[in-house]
């Protein structure tokens, strides 16, 4: 780590880079420390993402949960900190590193675009071959339960259709990581069991590493592998949970409710003690 806030720069390997047998992390967060001007936002983070597996992200609002999605996208710079992908360094900066399928809180579809085009528009940018383009959006939409909308607008999409549809976008770049930020937080509750149920079916067909950023102790442990849960901004990380409860999960399962119960405890105490507003400039001293 240098000292003006940048990072050594470093050949990025995204083969697994293996010693000994031991597969490194897919993404590995040291020390990550992230500003907005002079604020802090993410305050010394910690985080790994095993290839293949599920991360919850879970904060209250305003912690700091997106800024540190976006350093893993690549549309933000770390202040500081060390970044690995596949055991090797990479720098603070990982744009163009990874291809990166991206869902947002809203669908970001282009309304004078159909669903087939809005799937295509992010393939082309992706660098995706043409020839592949009919039979991704095919095989996407069709695993999202959305292939008869392949011709529609997004406009005549339910809330919940169209993001399956981003969900499907997302997929069809061949990501090497996709990030999820808050895709379920606008839809009725209904809607976001079902989206959720879909997910988790979805993660038994598609191994791509996954980092799920969420506000809702129910859903992160409802999909995730694993479950980071963050302080009130700036952001650092309060406790990791493994969470290997069969899929697809039932959250009326007691041991789903012993758990739930458990973070619930966690995250209370802390997000209630803390008395600043999100965002606030420093963290309360510990
Ligand atoms: N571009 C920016 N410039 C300045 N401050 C920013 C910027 N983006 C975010 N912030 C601030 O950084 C802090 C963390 O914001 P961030 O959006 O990462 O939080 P979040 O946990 O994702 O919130 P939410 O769950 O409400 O979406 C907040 O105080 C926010 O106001």
């Amino acid at each position: 780590m240098t000292t003006n806030g940048s990072l050594l720069s470093g050949e990025v390997n995204l083969m697994s880079n293996a010693v000994d047998g031991v597969t490194p992390p897919f993404l590995d967060l040291r020390d990550i420390v992230i500003k907005h001007g002079d604020r802090t936002a993410v305050d010394g983070v910690d985080l790994t993402v095993a290839p293949g597996e599920f991360l919850a992200l879970l904060g209250p609002s305003g912690c700091g949960k997106s800024t540190l999605l976006h350093v893993l996208a690549g549309l933000r710079r770390a202040h500081s900190g060390e970044l690995r992908l596949n055991g090797s360094p990479a720098a603070a900066d990982l744009s163009g590193k990874l291809r990166v399928g991206y869902v947002f809180q809203d669908h970001r579809l282009l309304p004078w675009r159909t669903v087939a085009q809005n799937i295509t528009i992010a393939m082309k940018s992706a660098g995706v071959p043409k020839d592949e383009w009919d039979a991704r959006i095919d095989r996407y939409l069709g695993m999202l339960r959305v292939g008869e909308y392949r011709d529609s607008w997004p406009m005549r999409l339910s809330g919940g259709q169209r993001q399956r549809v981003s969900i499907a976008r997302a997929l069809a770049v061949d990501p090497d990581v996709v990030l999820m930020d808050e895709p379920f937080s606008g839809l009725d509750e209904v809607t976001a069991r079902a989206m959720r149920l879909e997910l988790s079916r979805l993660r038994e067909v598609s191994s791509v590493p996954t980092v799920f950023v969420t506000h809702s102790i129910k859903e992160a442990l409802f999909l995730a592998d694993r479950v980071v849960t963050l302080s009130h901004g700036p952001a650092r990380v309060l406790k990791e949970l493994s969470v290997s409860l069969p899929r697809p999960r039932q959250y009326e399962d007691p041991e789903f409710a012993r758990l739930e119960a458990s973070v619930v405890a966690d995250v209370l105490k802390e997000w209630e003690l803390t008395d600043a507003a999100p965002g606030a400039p420093e963290r309360r001293a510990s």
